[in-house]
């Protein structure tokens, strides 16, 4: 049988890793499909002297590449949504099936992307678009294919998670530390993408479409990033017995679902709470399985090609066997049976809260507090008075239970206007994460 020839577009942190990985383990790869895989040509604007390029065309030509009669597999790593969605358009159009790492791409037109692939007859895989290298797409859209999901919640940025470790750990600042992880590869051209959310809510978007059978709605994610996280908080919430966690939620009620992506105390005994660095890690209840965990590395080049070169492996199967209605669908559900079920708006989602008052040291703040909290029915789990600070202020902490976020905004307004209370209250959401 002849090779099964790809081309792979941009050859940065992810491009690069995916080539040299082919090369290194040819052999072993070849023993897994029992076809021959060759790489014929990239798509790169600078030469890369490190790599082994013999015998591969290149070119930054990118519309021409993807035109090609000798490309079977378009591997997309260039990132940004302009230019890759042109060109995965093209290649579709041209019959080549696509691997990406691009989750901006396909959480902003994945649906577009997806249908015009499925009328071409042409896969897209994008394993590495989620969790870097941990097999989660696979996990969701073959391994828990039995189950209605109930949930999931995942500590899905990499770059985030070595941050705010980095930062927890050794006390390291913020932009010292997302420097390192922009030198270590994981962050993304734009890194407000990942201190700001948006990465994880791209890649929620994702994984919520292949839990519940849901059309992409990006534009519906609730996205808060780390940027305005304090030490202070991370070191109150730790007396609590609580660490501090990005995460993307989402969570299938029986009016709606929610979609959201922001800090998050965890109590530390939960294995996600102890996932560090640029690791990753995702907790997905199901309703016959029960809680699975998946964790490793969220980022970085190694990883992401180990999901890049499992894709190119799944599609080379797919070619050599031509069995269109084997496949599984795109996002897990057939096509013409996704459900239009709501996203909630964020009032309407329900959790437990941290918050952080700052208030004058003077009998009687605290009752004033708590009674709007009781009157709004809102319970409180713990309370945490520090000792008076700078002007005699003093940090009050409270965690409450679950409660339907319009009633905590409310209730926050309302603190907000007692005389005693010197600043906006600091609210970080809570999981307990409870199965
Ligand atoms: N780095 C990671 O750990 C990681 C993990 C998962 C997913 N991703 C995703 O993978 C994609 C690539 O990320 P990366 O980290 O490898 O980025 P990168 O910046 O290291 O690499 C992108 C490369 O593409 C090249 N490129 C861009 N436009 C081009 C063009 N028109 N012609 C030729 N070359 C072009 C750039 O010059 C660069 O070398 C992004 O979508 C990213 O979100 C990255
Ligand atoms: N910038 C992303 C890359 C992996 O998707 C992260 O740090 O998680
Ligand atoms: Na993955």
């Amino acid at each position: 049988m002849k090779p099964v020839r790809l081309a792979i577009l941009g050859l940065g942190t992810v491009g690069g890793g995916a080539l040299k990985l082919l090369q290194e383990n040819a052999a072993e790869i070849a023993r897994r499909t029992g076809r021959d895989i060759q790489i014929t040509h990239v798509g790169t604007r600078r030469p890369r002297p490190d790599l082994n390029l013999d015998g591969i065309a290149q070119s930054n030509d990118l519309l021409s590449i993807v035109r090609q009669d000798n490309v079977d597999i378009v591997i997309e790593v260039i990132g940004g949504t302009s230019q890759a969605h042109d060109v995965v358009l093209e290649a579709i159009r041209h019959g080549k099936h696509v691997v990406t790492a691009n989750k901006a791409l396909l959480a902003e037109h994945g649906n577009e992307l997806f249908r015009e692939a499925e009328q071409h007859n042409v896969q897209i895989a994008f394993e590495a678009a989620v969790a870097g290298g941990i097999p989660i797409i696979k996990v969701m859209r073959e391994g828990l294919a039995a189950n209605k999901i109930e949930w999931l919640a995942g500590i899905i940025n990499g770059t985030g998670n070595f941050i705010l470790t980095e930062m927890r750990d050794k006390g390291r600042a913020f932009a010292d530390v997302l420097k390192e992880a922009q030198e270590l590869g994981y962050a993304e051209a734009d890194p407000t993408f990942d201190v700001e959310g948006i990465d994880a809510a791209h890649k929620l978007t994702l994984l919520a479409s292949i839990a519940f059978g849901i059309p992409l709605q990006f534009e519906k994610v609730y996205t808060e990033g780390i940027s305005k996280l304090t030490a202070q908080d991370v070191n109150y919430a730790e007396e609590l017995g609580y660490r501090i966690k990005h995460l993307g939620v989402a969570r299938r009620l029986a009016h709606g679902i929610e979609l959201r992506v922001h800090p998050t105390l965890i109590p530390e005994s939960r294995l996600i709470a102890n996932v560090n660095g640029v690791k990753n890690a995702v907790l997905v209840q199901s309703n016959a399985v029960g809680p699975t965990l998946y964790y490793g590395a969220g980022a970085g080049a190694g990883p992401t090609a180990s999901a890049v070169v499992a894709d190119v492996l799944d599609l080379v199967r797919f070619i050599s066997t031509q069995n269109n209605a084997s496949y599984v669908p795109h996002l897990a559900f057939q096509p013409d049976a996704l459900a239009d079920t709501p996203i909630l708006a964020a009032d309407q989602m329900t959790t437990a809260y941290y918050l952080r008052l700052d208030a004058e040291d003077h009998p009687g703040v605290l009752a004033e507090v708590t009674s709007i909290l009781s009157r709004a029915g809102i319970n409180i789990d713990a309370i945490l008075q520090k000792p008076a600070q700078d002007q005699g202020r003093v940090p009050v902490i409270l965690l409450t239970q679950p409660v339907l976020e319009a009633k905590m905004n409310d209730a926050i307004a309302q603190i907000e206007q007692l005389a005693a209370i010197c600043a906006p209250v600091v609210r970080i959401r809570l999981e307990t994460l409870d199965s």
